[in-house]
């Protein structure tokens, strides 16, 4: 039996027309599709493990309404494209695109680029820069040519380095490109600190700055629980706290990527929700507070060259609209220029 359209049962009609577009009855001429609503548009470069992560992350969060994937491998491409379309039925409405070719990027609000090369347990992300440079001469140029309103974020790494090379060879105003950072390093921070006080995460304030890598920075002084400034808190109370713990739990972070690394091969999940999380101030204008990686030349006495490194910073529709004036102790703002330094020593000796 044949139901009309209209009941919702049947798509074909009588003859087999198709029925599809009276399956609904208009009601365009009294409510238009409301023009308010921003049609959001994000490409992922690089569909490896933390390109998929990230993907996956950014659609079960129902922020964007096209999703495009670019890799240099199409059948890893297309089955990664396919994988994610069949879950449609669970999924906020998204259009899924998946390509070798730039073309299909056209018009993106944020790009996203996590090709590259990865280290090995054992391995400094700082030894990656060569590889992943010259992969950075391919991707970047096109993406600005297709894009050019567009933020940048770096994910590869190293990140640091690989930001201000993004930034470079884009040619765009230092906001509009930024380095996932230490993000990710301070929400291990404040798991960490969560777990060895037995409280939940979202209430740890904690910062980790400088580089994502080796010569990161544990803000100390300005780590607080339920508002409580931590350190202080316990100097007054006189609770002898052992700084030793705290060294501890800084090279707990600096050691968790090779941690998982050695264990599972790669990280992913973490950086996933790290990347989402900042897709989501940006693409939304969230104008909430990261730390990631920003041109950081003229901040806490860093003034050895244009080196990009995470301090917190505000990020919106147009990228990073301000970094916050966080006070340093002068222990503090020293190993952030040492942070710096060591950056800058693997950026200088590159042709850019
Ligand atoms: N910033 C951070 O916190 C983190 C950064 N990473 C970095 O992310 C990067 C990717 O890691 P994984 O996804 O695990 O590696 P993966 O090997 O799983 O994926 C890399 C992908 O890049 C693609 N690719 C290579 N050359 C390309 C090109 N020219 N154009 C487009 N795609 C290309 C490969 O085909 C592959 O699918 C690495 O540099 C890694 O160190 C990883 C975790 C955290
Ligand atoms: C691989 C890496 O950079 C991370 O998981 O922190």
């Amino acid at each position: 039996m044949q139901k009309s359209a209209s009941s919702g049962v049947s798509l074909l009609g009588p003859g087999g027309l198709d029925l599809t577009h009276s399956f609904f009855t208009s009601i365009l001429n009294s409510a238009p599709p409301s023009p308010t609503k921003r049609h959001n548009k994000v490409t992922v470069v690089g569909a490896g493990n933390v390109g998929m992560a990230v993907a996956q992350t950014i659609l079960t969060q129902d922020l964007v309404d096209e999703l495009v994937l670019i890799d240099a491998l199409p059948d890893k491409l297309r089955g990664e494209m396919l994988d994610l379309q069949h879950a449609a039925a669970f999924l906020p409405r998204t259009k899924i695109h998946a390509s070798t070719e730039y073309s299909v990027t056209a018009g993106s609000d944020l790009c996203i680029v996590t090709a590259g090369a990865r280290q090995v347990s054992g391995e400094s992300r700082l030894n990656l820069v060569q590889r992943n440079v010259s992969l950075f001469r391919s991707i970047i140029p096109p993406l600005v040519q297709h894009s050019p309103a567009c933020v940048i974020l770096v994910v590869s790494n190293p990140v640091d380095v690989l930001t201000y090379v993004a930034w470079k060879l884009s040619g765009f105003p230092a906001n509009r490109v930024i380095g996932s950072g230490t993000n990710l390093d301070s929400s291990r921070f404040r798991f960490l600190i969560a777990d060895h006080l037995d409280v939940n995460a979202h209430d740890v304030q904690a910062y980790i700055v400088g580089e994502h890598g080796d010569s990161s920075v544990a803000l100390w002084s300005s780590i607080s629980v339920g508002e409580v400034p931590v350190l202080s808190f316990l100097e007054k109370q006189e609770i002898a706290y052992e700084k030793v713990t705290l060294e501890k739990i800084h090279k707990a972070v600096i050691g968790s990527a090779d941690e998982v690394i050695r264990l599972k091969g790669y990280t992913s999940w973490a950086i996933g929700y790290s990347v989402a999380n900042l897709a989501r101030s940006i693409l939304r204008d969230q104008r909430k507070v990261h730390p990631v990686s920003v041109l950081a030349k003229g901040f806490h006495g860093i003034h050895g060259g244009e080196v990009f490194l995470s301090l917190p910073s505000q990020l919106g529709r147009g990228g990073v609209i301000g970094v916050t004036n966080i006070h340093l102790t002068p222990k503090e703002a020293q190993h952030l220029r040492d942070s710096a330094t060591a950056i800058l020593e693997v950026q200088n000796q590159l042709p850019i």
